[in-house]
């Protein structure tokens, strides 16, 4: 069980986007902008496919890594927090769970 967040990685990327660390691959992805940033993402959802295609769990759980870190490369070079994101999941959530509630039938 690890305590490292998307939410911690959110801030990693956040601070290389305003660093001028030439040694960051971060730095270097952004600075080609977001269609490169797009393009790498639509690659590793690819290779995330495969990998479940595959039923190959280590390659899978590698590729989800590199997933999640490209989507919120693409995420922060848009503007959009992760909060918001999580918002927008959480506000689904309470939809469904009404919906659910007004289909049951009265006690
Ligand atoms: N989680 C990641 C992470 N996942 C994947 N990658 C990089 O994503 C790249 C994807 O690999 P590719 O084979 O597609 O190679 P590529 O060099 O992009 O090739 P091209 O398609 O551009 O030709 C690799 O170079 C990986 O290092 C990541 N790079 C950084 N992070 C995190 O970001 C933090 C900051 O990293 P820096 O910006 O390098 O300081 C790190 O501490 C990590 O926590």
């Amino acid at each position: 069980m690890s305590n490292f967040t998307l939410s911690d990685l959110e801030a990693i990327i956040q601070t290389r986007a305003t660093s001028d660390d030439e040694m960051s691959y971060t730095r270097k992805l952004m600075n080609k902008g977001v269609g490169k940033c797009a393009q790498k993402l639509g690659e590793e959802a690819v290779e995330s496919v495969i990998a479940a295609m595959k039923s190959d769990k280590a390659e899978l759980t590698s590729e989800t890594a590199d997933l999640l870190y490209h989507l919120l490369v693409v995420l922060n070079i848009s503007g959009v927090k992760l909060d918001d994101v999580m918002l927008e999941l959480a506000n689904r959530t309470g939809q469904t769970g009404l919906q659910e509630k007004a289909s049951r039938p009265a006690d």
